[in-house]
């Protein structure tokens, strides 16, 4: 049952404000120590990390010198951009030690519902990956309030599953897992091990409420394994606190609640592309990108393409189609209409003198392609 969990090549750890902070105690830099020793031997065993961390209120309230959490959202804003000064400052430290970087990445759900600030996120944690940086993200608090006033972390974590493809989300919070009620209020209540993460029986196991600190409880963390789940991703709730929870969880060991998705990651992506109907115009491409796109493992470069038709801007949905006007495939361009006409029938090392700057080197990324 955990082969989902050992084969995944890319993990979204997530881990919540009640955890990091020892219950309101200030930032637990012995914790993050513990966790970033497992982070780097997960690392070193091949698998990229992303971390998406909570804790800036709670870290700012204690800086302040806050012991309650305050009402007024706009005091909680304040608290966050303390705090998050002191979370970043810890993750890195604690990293280098190691010697590795990490990289502060601050996102709101709004960045991620646009299609071009979408594309832009991903290239930039694409980029950050590859060069071997550990991205430590949260929410922009500064600039959201829905997310403080929900505490809601654990659907960011899935949006960023969704965004970087990673195959897993892990979800440390202060329980063990999902049990099948509040553990707080019924001694009695079990672990769930694994289920599939649209199970409806889910949903009032789920239904109580949040600890203290946190704020979003399990009904969030299982709406963002749902959210996880529509890229193909599984997810673990589990407890941080366990011992060598993340190595024992990447040795297969059966800690927490598995929630795996429906679909595979292939057949959920080209779902959710297939979703898209609206098409904003048209690549002619010429017959040995035809053949390059019909294998499906190619991604469409500008020097295929013969001709642009159509107003369309990065990130939106356009037609492959051959010289003779048989579509091919569909897919999300990264280059507006404009870009696109300058740099078609080029290779891709010519982009940056043509304009200046490069997005990608491919004009529609295999990833991002459907065949029709
Ligand atoms: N069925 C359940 N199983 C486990 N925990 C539950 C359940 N229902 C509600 N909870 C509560 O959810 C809390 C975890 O959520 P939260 O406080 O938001 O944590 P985090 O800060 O890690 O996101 C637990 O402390 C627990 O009391
Ligand atoms: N982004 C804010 C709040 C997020 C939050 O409370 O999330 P969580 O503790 O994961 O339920 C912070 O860093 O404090």
């Amino acid at each position: 049952m955990r082969d989902k969990v050992t084969a995944a090549r890319r993990w979204v750890i997530k881990i919540g404000s009640a955890l990091l902070t020892g219950n309101g105690k200030g930032l637990d830099r012995q914790a993050i120590a513990v966790w970033v020793r497992q982070m780097v031997a997960l690392r070193e065993s091949g698998v990229d990390v992303v971390l998406v961390s909570s804790g800036a209120v709670a870290a700012g309230m204690t800086r302040l010198g806050w012991s309650e959490r305050p009402k007024s959202i706009h005091q909680l804003q304040a608290a966050a951009a303390v705090g998050q000064m002191d979370l970043v400052q810890a993750w890195e430290s604690s990293f280098e030690e190691f010697g590795l970087t990490t990289a502060q990445v601050l996102l709101t759900h709004d960045d991620l519902s646009d299609r071009k600030r979408y594309l832009n996120g991903r290239s930039t944690l694409r980029s950050l990956l590859d060069l071997g940086v550990i991205p430590v993200i949260n929410e922009n608090d500064t600039v959201v309030t829905d997310e403080i006033r929900f505490g809601d972390n654990d659907t960011l974590g899935a949006l960023v599953t969704n965004l970087v493809e990673a195959d897993l989300l892990v979800i440390l919070t202060d329980r063990d897992g999902l049990y099948t009620a509040d553990p707080r209020s019924n001694p009695d209540a079990q672990l769930i091990s694994n289920a599939m993460a649209d199970d409806p029986k889910l949903d009032d196991m789920a239904g109580g409420s949040a600890g203290t600190l946190g704020r979003g409880g399990m009904q969030t963390k299982l709406r963002a394994a749902r959210l996880a789940a529509r890229s193909g991703a599984s997810t673990i709730i589990v407890g941080g606190s366990i011992e060598r929870v993340i190595d024992r969880l990447k040795a297969g060991e059966e800690l927490g609640t598995l929630l795996l998705p429906e679909k595979g990651m292939l057949a959920a992506r080209k779902q959710w592309l297939a979703g898209h109907l609206q098409t904003r115009g048209r690549l002619v491409v010429d017959d040995g990108a035809v053949r390059a796109l019909q294998s499906g493992r190619s991604s469409l470069l500008p020097v295929g393409v013969k001709a642009v038709e159509g107003n369309f801007r990065r990130g939106e949905m356009v037609v492959c189609a051959a010289m003779d006007g048989r579509e091919i495939a569909r897919g999300l361009v990264n280059y507006g209409a404009q870009e696109a006409a300058k740099i078609v029938g080029q290779p891709s090392e010519a982009i940056a003198g043509i304009l200046g700057y490069v997005d990608e080197p491919e004009l529609v990324h295999r990833d991002n392609l459907v065949l029709v």
